[in-house]
């Protein structure tokens, strides 16, 4: 189930807000410019390669397209038996801001988003048919725990693809971490 934390950023201990609710989820989240829908589960077969994937979400990937003027779309997927999980997990787990909106819908799995707002961390656990846009510029982290296991559709306009601009704030440490949240 979908759960959203709201904790003010000096106080990583005791969040102001915890709701599992989906449409308090989407008003709290759209209030500060996060899209956040479901999206219908789409069938697929086990192992499915990533053109699979995009072609059983296409309707919905197109629409993104049309509205938000995305070029590209992409699947990033990890699992526990993924090698290089540790430094993945290492990679999103720094405050970071994109020059574009960060689409990510998840077809699998589940992961954290932490995006800091003005002076609030909004926690958004993300699962199975969660979309979730981020707003360009926003400051935020993502944590997929340490043993991930995930599947993700990335919309990008940017031709480079993933381009992160680190803020250099160690706040992703001060914060309760996947394993601390996620049962
Ligand atoms: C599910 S993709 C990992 C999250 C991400 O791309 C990011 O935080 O920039
Ligand atoms: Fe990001
Ligand atoms: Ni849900």
């Amino acid at each position: 189930m979908t759960v959203l934390r709201i904790y003010n950023e000096n106080d990583p201990v005791n969040p102001v807000t915890v709701t599992e609710d989906s449409a308090e989820i989407a008003t709290l989240l759209n209030e500060k410019g996060v899209r956040f829908e479901h999206w219908p589960t789409r069938t697929l077969e086990a192992g499915a390669s990533q053109d699979e994937i995009l072609e059983a979400y296409a309707g919905e990937v197109e629409r993104l397209k049309g509205e938000c003027g995305f070029t590209t779309a992409d699947v990033v997927s990890l699992s526990p038996a993924h090698p290089d999980k540790d430094a993945f997990r290492q990679k999103f787990l720094s405050e970071h801001r994109h020059v574009e909106d960060e689409v990510r819908f998840f077809v699998g799995g589940q992961g954290l988003f932490y995006l800091h707002m003005e002076d609030k961390v909004y926690v958004v656990l993300c699962q199975q048919n969660d979309l979730i846009s981020v707003p360009d510029g926003t400051t935020h982290w993502f944590d997929m725990g340490p043993e991930p296991s995930f599947t993700c559709i990335r919309l990008f306009s940017n031709p480079e693809g993933w381009v992160a601009d680190f803020t250099g704030s160690d706040i992703a440490t001060r914060f309760p971490a996947f394993e601390d949240l996620v049962q």
